[in-house]
């Protein structure tokens, strides 16, 4: 059980119910045992995906100076730019050796939620690059919409209303970002690329470049590769979908070892729902041979506990945390 699965979806963009369903089906399978999966048969056109892999690019290769003028810790919402060792994704190593840009879903500042202070809402701060706007706002309503397909063949996998987190998921905290891991340190205990974790949210789609450098845990506590395969998204599990699947889906953890040699880019898509969304167990995930194993969270509760973890800024009493409000 070395080898992570690859499930062609595009019947999930088709009329034919059985072809629909074994989709489904597939996907449960490798929810279950792995938590990890490779898709193909989407409809993002590689085209696209190239364009905002170069825009990253142009993005990461500007002064630091232009970078910092969007920078995240700056940010009441949690948007913009992340230096370079910013985030500890394993508290156990050193930060991880990587920069960032952060997006989510845009909330013009006259929206009630943006008036009412709630954390995570809020516009989106983007670089002054041509196109750029434009460019990664379509690319997360794109994102956006290919998660909640993943999302309908999972909930019926799961036992529920095939619309069940397609419901949940107006105007969601789903995050994109662009990732740059340059070249890292030459010595032994110099940061790797980005530390063991698990995803916090419901499920994660990745496009990563062809450098490789992921790697994933399985159950016998091997690490194993997990390679760029053309045409794919990496997809998994995060805690907010094995919380509401009680474990029956594995938030499977990861990490990337990057080059010494060369750089390396990716752009994860976190699906996360409505910040009031309500995270407790699925009706058909428990019972009385597989108890409830998390109490019920908020998504947004959640959410802003497990950032607490991981940025240092943002681990700050309130009283001295400024404009960081969400
Ligand atoms: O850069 C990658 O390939 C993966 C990054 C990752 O696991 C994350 O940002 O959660
Ligand atoms: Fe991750």
């Amino acid at each position: 059980m070395n080898t992570l699965p690859i499930i062609d979806i595009s019947p999930l963009y088709q009329r034919d119910e059985a072809a629909w369903s074994q989709v489904s089906q597939a996907i449960d399978a490798a929810c279950r045992t792995w938590g990890f999966f490779y898709i193909k048969g989407h409809p993002i056109a590689q085209s696209q995906i190239d364009a905002v892999l170069d825009a990253g690019r142009r993005f990461f290769a500007l002064p630091i100076e232009e970078k910092r003028k969007i920078d995240i810790t700056q940010s009441a919402h949690h948007r913009g730019y992340g230096a370079l060792q910013a985030e500890q994704l394993d508290p156990t190593q050193s930060a991880d050796f990587k920069e960032a840009f952060d997006m989510g879903f845009h909330m013009p500042a006259d929206h009630p939620d943006v008036l009412a202070g709630k954390p995570l809402r809020g516009p989106n701060r983007h670089p002054d690059l041509p196109g750029w706007r434009e460019l990664l706002e379509g690319h997360y309503q794109d994102m956006h919409q290919l998660s909640l397909t993943l999302l309908r063949a999972i909930a019926q996998a799961l036992g529920a209303e095939r619309e069940f987190f397609a419901q949940r998921f107006h105007e969601p905290i789903s995050a994109m970002r662009l990732l740059h891991y340059p070249p890292r340190p030459d010595a032994d205990d110099a940061p790797k690329g980005a530390g063991e974790h698990t995803d916090y949210g419901c499920i994660t789609l990745l496009y990563q470049d062809p450098v490789g450098g992921l790697q994933v845990r399985n159950l016998e506590g091997q690490w194993l590769d997990a390679p760029f395969i053309e045409g794919t998204f990496v997809v998994n599990i995060g805690d907010m979908m094995a919380r509401w699947s009680n474990d029956r889906y594995k938030s499977t953890p990861h990490r990337v070892i990057s080059p010494r040699d060369r750089e390396r880019y990716s752009m994860p898509f976190f699906a996360e729902p409505h910040p009031d969304t309500l995270i407790d167990c699925l009706p058909g995930c428990h019972g009385p041979d597989r108890p409830r194993r998390y109490p019920d969270v908020i998504c947004s509760d959640y959410m802003l506990s497990r950032f607490a973890d991981t940025y240092a800024y943002r681990k700050k009493p309130p009283a001295a945390a400024g404009a960081i409000a969400g």
